[in-house]
């Protein structure tokens, strides 16, 4: 790729989150993924080429020598920083300018250093998988925390018995941010049985939010953009996934048609998500493995603990997960501890590691923690460094991309649906691997507490006579 001579006639625009705008080139497997920022923080230093690129090579360090070691080489596709022509940069962002969801445009893409991750399109399969012309679906989840707290540190009984996500579901239609329930349950999606995982993956499609998202060659066919734009039509959805698993049979419609449709995606996405190279040896979280606002039938909910292969795609980022094994109450005492250090001690933030760099000095110091507190700021600063980490693993996405093939050309990473006898190549990847920031610890404190606070409000009322002192604190 030239990088002086980028044209913006082969780029579109591909999607979005919080903190970066990605574009995909319409022939090659390719994307940049470009930072955003505040629309209304013109003034912000951060828009200084040197600190944009820091920032994003901070991303890739992290990616690459943090999370990569513990989810696994082959899941994790960590990039690289690219500087393109500032020409280039803004001619993007006025060509995408249109296709952004309203609910994202508070944030605008960076224009001013030039810096971008450049990395494979993991919407669709590496090319040694399948041919070019082959037609690729690919599913995107966004699993969130997928175990209840196990910490002593935890102070209202509800967080041992609802997952965060289905308290958080209350807080974010009061706040409008969406306006139907979800009734995916994170728990079901992690438990490794097969009814479990089923149920929780009708309820994504059912409602997706921005938890699930579907590619057709690239391009978005079903999820929500955001509340006002959103792509849910179950039988258009149908209408593209047939001809993937009834090549050759016009006959499948009606009812029984769509769930058979869906029976055999969710099936393909089921094998992906549980695949691994010795799937007798399991994990299975500490704590209770099952949330009690999921809707599933309780004996199911009960009984369904097979536990996840422990290679597999789910149980590598359960197991990152799990190093918030502290809970934020447990850790915000030894973030205030790391806090008066660093105020009396400025110059500790660089020995400390607090912003990387991400070496493997980093990853050693966080797989080696002393198992009890000590009173040392070494001590603390290791539990912080594993709550972020854990925080990235909670907020990461999966990527399961997979293409018709034949016969006689069936890969390593192959499956075959039993009904339709379709054969598919897949694989499958992690993205999203940001550092979280270091600052949002305290956030993350009274965001747990107004969750927690919120549910309690809207499903117990009087009820619950927890003492909430403690989530009242002002941070
Ligand atoms: O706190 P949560 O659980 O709401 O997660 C935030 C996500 O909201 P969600 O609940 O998934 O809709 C949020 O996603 P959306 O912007 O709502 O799509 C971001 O991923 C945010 O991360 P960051 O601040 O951009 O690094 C996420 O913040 P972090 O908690 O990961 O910092
Ligand atoms: N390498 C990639 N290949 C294909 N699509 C990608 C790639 N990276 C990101 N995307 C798409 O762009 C979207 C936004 O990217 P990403 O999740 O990294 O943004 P973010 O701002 O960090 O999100 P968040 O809101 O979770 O912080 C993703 O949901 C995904 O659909």
């Amino acid at each position: 790729m030239e990088l002086d001579q980028m044209d913006v006639n082969e780029w579109k625009y591909h999607g979005e989150g919080n903190k970066s705008l990605v574009v995909s080139h319409l022939q090659r497997s390719q994307v940049f993924r470009f930072l955003k920022y505040p629309a209304s923080d013109t003034e912000n230093l951060c828009k200084t080429a040197r600190n944009a690129f820091i920032h994003v090579q901070k991303i890739v360090d992290f990616s690459k020598n943090v999370m990569k070691p513990l989810l696994g080489e082959n899941y994790v596709h960590h990039g690289v920083v690219v500087q393109l022509p500032l020409e280039f940069v803004q001619s993007v962002c006025l060509k995408v300018q249109q296709e952004r969801p309203e609910s994202r445009c508070d944030k605008m893409m960076d224009t001013f250093s030039g810096y971008a991750l450049c990395l494979p399109n993991l919407t669709k399969l590496p090319a040694f998988h399948f041919s070019e012309k082959q037609s690729s679906l690919c599913i995107e989840i966004k699993p969130k925390c997928g175990f209840l707290p196990f910490s002593r540190h935890v102070s209202r009984e509800t967080k041992y018995r609802v997952c965060r996500f289905c308290m958080h579901q209350h807080l974010k239609l009061a706040n409008g941010k969406w306006h139907r329930m979800s009734r995916y349950c994170p728990l079901d999606l992690f438990s490794g049985s097969k009814q479990r995982m089923s149920f929780a993956l009708k309820n994504l499609l059912q409602e997706p939010q921005n938890n699930l998202k579907i590619f057709k060659n690239g391009t978005l066919i079903y999820g929500c953009k955001d509340e006002k734009d959103s792509l849910q039509d179950l039988n258009t959805l149908i209408h593209h996934l047939k001809p993937y698993f009834y090549p050759a049979n016009g006959l499948i419609s009606g009812s029984h048609g769509t769930r058979t449709v869906l029976n055999e995606l969710i099936h393909v996405i089921t094998v992906a998500l549980l695949n691994a190279t010795d799937s007798r040896r399991k994990y299975i979280p500490e704590g209770r493995t099952y949330c009690e606002a999921s809707t599933l039938h309780r004996e199911i909910l009960r009984k369904g603990i097979s536990g996840l292969p422990k290679d597999c795609v789910l149980s590598k980022i359960l197991q990152a997960q799990t190093l918030d094994n502290l809970d934020i109450e447990g850790l915000y005492p030894l973030y205030r501890r790391v806090q008066q250090h660093l105020e009396e001690f400025p110059e500790e933030r660089t020995r400390l590691q607090i912003d990387g760099p991400y070496d493997k000095s980093f990853l050693e110091k966080l797989e080696n923690v002393q198992p009890e507190d000590d009173g040392t700021v070494e001590y603390a600063v290791q539990k912080v460094h594993q709550y972020r980490v854990a925080m990235t693993a909670k907020d990461c996405s999966i990527m399961i991309a997979f293409s018709p093939c034949a016969e006689d050309e069936l890969p390593d990473s192959h499956l075959v649906i039993p009904s339709s006898k379709s054969r598919f190549t897949y694989s499958v990847s992690i993205l999203d691997l940001d550092p979280k920031p270091y600052e949002n610890i305290p956030h993350q404190y009274k965001l747990d507490g107004k969750i927690v606070n919120y549910f309690l409000k809207k499903t117990l009322g009087k009820q619950e006579h927890e003492d909430c002192t403690l989530v009242l604190h002002s941070v």
